[in-house]
């Protein structure tokens, strides 16, 4: 859908825009009408997160809405929940000219990365919980006084929450997670006792399953994730980094610990994880030459000296194409893949074994990488 529309607006472009109609404001203006989303969402907040409970416990919450369109809903959420929560950035400015700069030099609104977020990361002594949305609210970048969460650490702190604090969630109810996500979210929904919907990158993966009821949480390690609300019915079916960053201050106002607390409580539980992503440079032929990965171009039977248990084209949660390739032992996976959205490739890896397993895990993945490179003749 989305590359139909991209198409489309690319052409637009090209031809000068003049299929582009312009009116003057005043104009326009006649034909609209204003709606207010805002109180709505605000009054509806109580459906899916314990509001009182973190009023009651007086969390300290900060908030940079990084110059983007959440920036009222903050303002009105601290307001009809009598919060304890300071927005520290008021300023909305679409040029985004206040950002550090992420690791490449670029302005990325990334709430995964500690080099955009540095800004955010600057309050962490300030506050209990400090949050970040990026301009559209759609993703959450979590400050605790032990820095920037990890979001793969923060989805998996929020499952084993979650489920465990939602009671009318049915027992059936699964968890979603796209497959370049940590295998963190594996074992804690595994201890749960819940079913695991692997999907592929891409938030609409979730959106069936979250609008029947059969996954209570879908996530992404980019940073993005929605949940159901307390009564187990529908909220967004898009990521909604709001909510996440509220999840933050409940999760310490009814546990008395910090997310990143918990994190490290389930590292002492399932093992500490080693994981990476390594985006690199990438031109259309080589992106199309790794989505059409196949199993069959990796020979090995072994990765990193472990049996290879599966080689996945297609997601075990619903059978779609992943559009690369994933491979998988008991302690690690690699995947790779073009990303949909930037002229580059991605490289995802994890181990449970310690950070020089996970080395030779990704030495490995990107020989598989170069093998299709260079049989596609793109290298
Ligand atoms: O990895 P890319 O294809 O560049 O996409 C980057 C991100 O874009 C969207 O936000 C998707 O919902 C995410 O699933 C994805 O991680």
């Amino acid at each position: 859908m989305t590359k139909v529309v991209q198409e489309r607006a690319n052409q637009i472009l090209r031809d000068g825009l003049i299929e582009v109609k312009r009116w003057p404001l005043s104009q326009a203006l006649n034909t609209v009408q204003e709606f207010d989303f805002v109180t709505p969402y605000v009054q509806q907040l109580s459906s899916i997160l314990d509001m009182e409970a973190i009023k009651a416990a007086g969390v300290r919450i900060g908030v940079d809405p990084l110059g983007g369109a959440s920036l009222e809903v903050w303002q009105q959420i601290a307001q009809h929940y009598g919060l304890n929560l300071t927005i520290v950035n008021e300023r909305i400015d679409p040029s985004f000219a206040f950002m550090t700069v992420d690791k490449d030099g670029k302005i990325r609104m990334d709430c995964s990365s500690p080099y955009a977020m540095a800004s955010l990361i600057g309050l962490k002594d300030r506050f209990d919980v400090a949050i970040g949305n990026d301009p559209d609210a759609d993703r959450h970048g979590i400050v605790t006084p032990d820095g920037l969460m990890n979001p793969n650490h923060y989805l998996a702190v929020c499952i084993f929450y979650l489920y465990q604090h939602r009671p009318q969630w049915r027992p059936d109810m699964g968890v979603g997670k796209t497959l370049v996500s940590s295998s963190m979210i594996d074992r804690v929904a595994g201890s749960l006792g819940r079913r695991l919907v692997e999907v592929p990158v891409g938030f609409k993966y979730f959106v069936d399953g979250l609008l029947a009821g059969t996954i209570g949480f879908g996530g992404e390690e980019s940073a993005g994730a929605s949940f159901l609300r307390k009564d187990g019915s529908a909220w967004s079916t898009d990521k909604d980094g709001i909510i996440l960053g509220l999840l933050a201050a409940e999760i310490l106002a009814k546990t008395g610990k910090s997310p990143s607390q918990h994190y490290r409580d389930l590292e002492a539980r399932f093992g500490a994880s080693a994981y990476t992503r390594i985006d690199a440079e990438a031109n259309s032929a080589q992106k199309k030459a790794l989505a059409n990965l196949s199993p069959e171009m990796v020979t090995a039977t072994e990765l990193a000296g472990e049996p290879i248990r599966a080689k996945l084209t297609r997601a075990p949660g619903n059978n779609e194409p992943i559009g690369g390739l994933k491979v998988v032992t008991e302690n690690a996976w690699f995947a790779a893949r073009p990303s949909g959205t930037e002229d580059v490739y991605k490289i995802y890896a994890e181990s449970f074994k310690g950070q020089a397993h996970l080395e030779h895990v990704l030495i490995e993945a990107r020989e598989v990488v170069n093998a299709a490179f260079r049989a596609a003749g793109v290298l």
